[in-house]
C-alpha cells in the first residue's frame, strides 16, 4: 500500500459509475475460493500495532478502501506503515509517538470513525476528523461523551457527530465510564482498543437496550489479550488494565462476512461453493453463516479448513433475531427474497445507521423488483413473490451491492447501481464473482 494510495473506489473490473449487469447463473454455481482478509480483524490489528511497544507485522491484511483509510489515519498520526513480506502484501507497522496536527478521512468506515478518535486523544496536537457525507450521519455521540468523561478534549460544535477535532494532550486519564452502546458495538471496541494506554486503563459499562454485534466485542477482547493486554469482561462491562501493548505479528483471517454472497450463490442456484481457510476458531460473525444457511435449505460440510455449502434446490425463509450478526442481514435478505417461505428478520434496528438505512434500503430494492418486503421498526418481513429485472440501488453500501448480485443470479435483468462501492471491503468483487461463476 504505497503512501500515495487513493482511498477512492477503483475496482479493477467494475465501472466507476453506471449500472453493472448482474450475471445470471445458467446452472448451479460451483466454486472454490479464498477470500481477502477481514476488515474487522485488519483494522483492529493496525490499531494494536500502532499502539504496540514493538514493531508489528500484519500478515495478509485486507487491501481495500476501509483498510486504506485506516492506514492513512495512522500514518497521519505519525505511525510508520510499509509494504512487507515476500509479495509486498503484508504490512510492517512501526509505532511512533502519536502526534498532530493531523487530518483524518474516515470515508464511511465505522472502524475508522470509532477506533481512531481514542488514539487521537492520546496524541499531542489537534486531530481533525471528517469523511463521506454519510459518515456525518452515523452515530459517534456516545463515544465522544465517553471519551470526554475519560478526560479527552473534543470540539464537535455540539453536533455529537463528524466533523470534529480532538485536542490531543499526549495522555488520557481514563477510568470508569458508562455509555449506551445499543447504537453500535464499535463504541465499546474503540475504548477497549486504546484503553491500555490510558493512564488508569478503562472500565466501560453499557446501560441501555442490548449491545449489537457481540462477536465483534469478543474479537476486540481476544485480539487485545493476544497482544498481552489484561482484559476482563462480564455481560455488560469490560475492564482493560493499563499497561503496554505488545503485538509483534498478527495474521488476518479471511473475511467471513464477505463469504456470505458466495455461499448464497450456491444456496440459490443449487450449486456448491467452498471457502478455503475458514478458521477452526474465530470471533467473526460470519461463522454463523453455516448454521443460518442450513436453516435456509443449504447443506454445509467442513473438511480441514474448507467449508462447503451445497444448495439442495430448496431455498427456505428464515425467522431469526440477527442482532449479533447484523452485518450478514443484507445477504440473508437477498436469499429470503428468493425463498419459497416467508422470513422475519428482527433485532437489527441499529442497521438503520449503517452505511445506509439498510432496513429501508432492502425493503425498497426488493419491492422495486416486484418482491414483497415490509419494514419493521427493528427488521424486515419478506414474503415469497416472483421477482423481475430492474435496477438494484446500492446506496453507497457494499453489502447492498453484493445483495443485488445474489438476486441477479436467479432473476434475469438485474442491474446493480454503483457496484464499485463493494471496494469498501473487497478489492475486486466483480472479478471474484465472475471467477466464481466461470
Ligand atoms: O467492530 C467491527 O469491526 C464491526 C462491528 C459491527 O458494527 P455495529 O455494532 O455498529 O453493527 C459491524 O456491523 C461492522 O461491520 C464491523
Ligand atoms: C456496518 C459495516 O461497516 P462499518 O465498519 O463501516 O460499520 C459493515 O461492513 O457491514
Amino acid at each position: 500500500m504505497p503512501e500515495s494510495s487513493s482511498s477512492q473506489p477503483a475496482a479493477s473490473t467494475a465501472p466507476a459509475t453506471g449500472h453493472w449487469p448482474a450475471p445470471t447463473a445458467d446452472g448451479p454455481v460451483r466454486a472454490r475460493l479464498t477470500l481477502p482478509g477481514s476488515k474487522s480483524v485488519t483494522n483492529r490489528a493496525l490499531i494494536l500495532a500502532a499502539l504496540s511497544d514493538t514493531p508489528c507485522l500484519v500478515r495478509r491484511p485486507l487491501a481495500s478502501r476501509d483498510s486504506e483509510l485506516m492506514v492513512g489515519a495512522l500514518r497521519a498520526l505519525g505511525v510508520g506503515i510499509a509494504a512487507a513480506g515476500p509479495t509486498g502484501e503484508d504490512l510492517s507497522v512501526t509505532p511512533a509517538p502519536l502526534r498532530g496536527p493531523a487530518s483524518v478521512d474516515v470515508g464511511n468506515a465505522g472502524t475508522v470513525m470509532r477506533f481512531v478518535p481514542p488514539l487521537a486523544a492520546l496524541a499531542s496536537g489537534d486531530v481533525h476528523f471528517d469523511g463521506d457525507p454519510r459518515a456525518r450521519e452515523r452515530p459517534v455521540d456516545e463515544l465522544l461523551n465517553a471519551l470526554r468523561a475519560l478526560g479527552a478534549d473534543i470540539d464537535d460544535d455540539g453536533r455529537g457527530a463528524l466533523p470534529l477535532t480532538i485536542h490531543g494532550t499526549g495522555a488520557v486519564p481514563g477510568g470508569d465510564v458508562v455509555l449506551d452502546a445499543s447504537g453500535s458495538s464499535q463504541f465499546v471496541s474503540a475504548l477497549l482498543l486504546s484503553g491500555a494506554r490510558f493512564t488508569k486503563g478503562v472500565h466501560v459499562r453499557h446501560e441501555g437496550p442490548p449491545v449489537p454485534s457481540r462477536p465483534h466485542l469478543d474479537m476486540t477482547v481476544e485480539m487485545l489479550r493476544a497482544a498481552g493486554v489484561a482484559v476482563s469482561a462480564g455481560n455488560d462491562w469490560w475492564r482493560v488494565e493499563p499497561g503496554p501493548v505488545r503485538a509483534s505479528a498478527i495474521t488476518v483471517e479471511p473475511d467471513l462476512s464477505n463469504a456470505a454472497p458466495f455461499l448464497a450463490a450456491a444456496l440459490v442456484t443449487g450449486g456448491d461453493v467452498t471457502v478455503q481457510g475458514w478458521p477452526e476458531h474465530t470471533t467473526q460473525p460470519g461463522d454463523a453463516l453455516p448454521s443460518l444457511f442450513t436453516r435456509m435449505g443449504g447443506e454445509v460440510t467442513r473438511s480441514g479448513d474448507d467449508v462447503t455449502l451445497r444448495g439442495t434446490g430448496t431455498v427456505l425463509g428464515l425467522t431469526a433475531d440477527l442482532r449479533e450478526v447484523g452485518e450478514l442481514t443484507p445477504t440473508i435478505a437477498a436469499v429470503a427474497a428468493l425463498a419459497t417461505t416467508p422470513s422475519r428478520l428482527t433485532g437489527i434496528a441499529h442497521l438503520r445507521r449503517h452505511e445506509t438505512d439498510r432496513i429501508a434500503a432492502l425493503a425498497a430494492e426488493i419491492n422495486r423488483l416486484g418482491g414483497d418486503a415490509e419494514e419493521l421498526p427493528d427488521g424486515l418481513v419478506i414474503r415469497p413473490r416472483p421477482l423481475r429485472g430492474g435496477v438494484f440501488h446500492s446506496y453507497d453500501d457494499h453489502r447492498m451491492a453484493t445483495s443485488g448480485a445474489v438476486i441477479g443470479l436467479a432473476v434475469p435483468g438485474v442491474e446493480v447501481e454503483n457496484i464499485a462501492t463493494t471496494r469498501k471491503t473487497l478489492p475486486d468483487f466483480p472479478g471474484l464473482w465472475a471467477e466464481a461463476l466461470a
